[in-house]
């Protein structure tokens, strides 16, 4: 277990450029299953889940070129499905939740895959419901072994057919749209995830062959095709850590740039921001957010307190609550956090109340935080991080405290933020890995 130490209370000023974004690059490389030809993916981040995910591809056979920073080359030419049934493929899909998204491309292509329980962050129940039973809805057979915790899926012949999804899942649309492009006849999935990741993954089908319509919508048409072809594919900007570093600038009253953010691309990120009173000007497609000794979080019209809560997009995401409750801390002000997604995502804030926090966690769902207004800063202490989100939530908050925090565990930071040290202490903060 690595760790970190962080010298809190120095602002920061400067330019902090976002990475490619984590989600999106997960479904993409699970994409370039689809297809023996050759996909170019460009702005692929260096983090953990990504590199794993790469690996897990390498062992299946796919060749991967390295093109340059960010860049690779694949080709899924020769595959071979007898590393589903190896040990070291059993510990590797178990590392990370993206290993999920390869379930569908490989049925589609092969008419077989296996998985076991998907790993990812700890923060509740994370159930599979909806991927197989969209893909049995397309006509596989499922079955899963209690014994080895194996999920199996398979098919002669997958066949279109309309479906409503028991839950907008983001990973699980994803599975089944990528069985669907290759499946005979028409398929509709209404209740569809729309995230700019989704939406991503369609635009990038739809270039390698597929034929979908209403991208960007939860009601998706899909008409089959007997193969895909290559393409050439560029990861929009993280969307999560971006928001990451709006909640990071007005902690520690930092002045801060995110360059080419797509901010079209962002829905209600920004605004929401902006709610809990944090300045920001748009230049061109850059955010820039000056240095703040206050900010103050509205109040709904009738005067009543702020609830800032997820919901599918175009929602609030649910990766960016960790990151707003924290920054609530120093706002003026009080808000309602309603985490009404994941089961166990807000125990971290017990670490923030040791810190000095005022925070009430009212359930395993809402936590109320009664804004600090800067009066008095938090102290460092030591603390886990239990979650990637949670694990930079912790990490602004060391960085806005008094003194000096330990935060164990930085590897679950690590999955989904590249090189996060080096970046923030190039513009003034002082991390150190121990
Ligand atoms: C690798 C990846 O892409 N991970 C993301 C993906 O995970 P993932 O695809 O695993 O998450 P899902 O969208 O399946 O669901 C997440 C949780 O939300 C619940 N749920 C979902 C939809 C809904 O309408 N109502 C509801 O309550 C589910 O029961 C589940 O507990 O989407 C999540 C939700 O945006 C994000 O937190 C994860 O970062
Ligand atoms: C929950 C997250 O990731 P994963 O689904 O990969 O665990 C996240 O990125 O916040």
């Amino acid at each position: 277990m690595a760790s970190i130490q962080v010298e809190g209370g120095h602002p920061l000023k400067g330019t902090l450029r976002p990475q490619g974004a984590k989600n999106e690059a997960l479904q993409v490389l699970c994409a370039t299953l689809l297809t023996e030809e050759e996909v170019t993916i460009h702005n692929i981040p260096n983090i953990r889940d990504v590199n794993k995910l790469i690996e897990i591809l390498q062992d299946l056979g796919v060749r991967v070129e390295r093109l340059a920073k960010g860049s690779y080359r694949f080709q899924a030419k020769n595959i071979n499905l007898e590393y589903l049934e190896t040990p070291a493929f059993a510990q590797k899909a178990a590392a990370l939740r993206g290993s999920v998204m390869i379930l569908g491309p490989l049925l589609a292509r092969f008419g077989y895959a296996r998985i076991p329980k998907p790993g990812g962050d700890k923060i509740g129940r994370r159930r599979l419901d909806t991927h197989f039973l969209g893909l049995q809805n397309l006509g596989a057979d499922f079955q899963y072994d209690p014994a080895t915790g194996y999920y199996s899926i398979q098919a002669r012949n997958l066949r279109g057919t309309y479906m409503l999804l028991d839950e907008a899942s983001v990973t699980g649309t994803a599975n089944i749209i990528m069985a669907a492009v290759l499946a005979k006849g028409t398929t509709t999935i209404y209740h569809a995830a729309c995230e700019p990741y989704i939406q991503q993954l369609c635009h990038m089908l739809v270039r390698m062959g597929a034929r979908i319509s209403g991208i960007g919508s939860n009601l998706l048409t899909i008409e089959g095709v007997e193969a895909l072809g290559g393409t050439e594919h560029s990861i929009l900007p993280d969307m999560i850590e971006i928001g990451s570093f709006i909640g990071l600038a007005a902690m520690t009253g930092s002045e801060i740039t995110i360059p080419n953010c797509h901010i079209d691309q962002l829905g209600c990120i920004p605004r929401t921001f902006q709610r809990m009173g944090i300045a920001m000007e748009f230049r061109g497609d850059d955010i820039y957010i000056p240095a703040q000794s206050h900010y103050e979080i509205d109040t709904f019209m009738d005067g009543s307190i702020l609830t800032i809560s997820d919901a599918p997009w175009p929602g609030f995401t649910p990766d960016l609550l960790s990151i707003v409750l924290v920054t609530a801390i120093q706002a003026r002000g009080t808000l309602l956090v309603h985490q009404k997604m994941f089961e166990s995502r807000l125990f971290f804030v017990d670490k923030l109340i040791d810190m000095g926090a005022q925070i009430i966690l009212c359930d395993p769902h809402r936590a109320t935080v009664i804004g600090l207004d800067k009066k008095m800063p938090l102290r460092g202490i030591r603390m886990t991080s239990p979650d990637i989100r949670a694990g930079v939530a912790l990490l602004i908050a060391a960085l806005s405290a008094e003194g000096t925090s330990i935060i164990d565990n930085v590897e679950q930071i690590d999955r989904g933020y590249e090189n996060i040290d080096g970046r923030l202490n190039a513009i003034g903060a002082k991390i150190k890995r121990l």
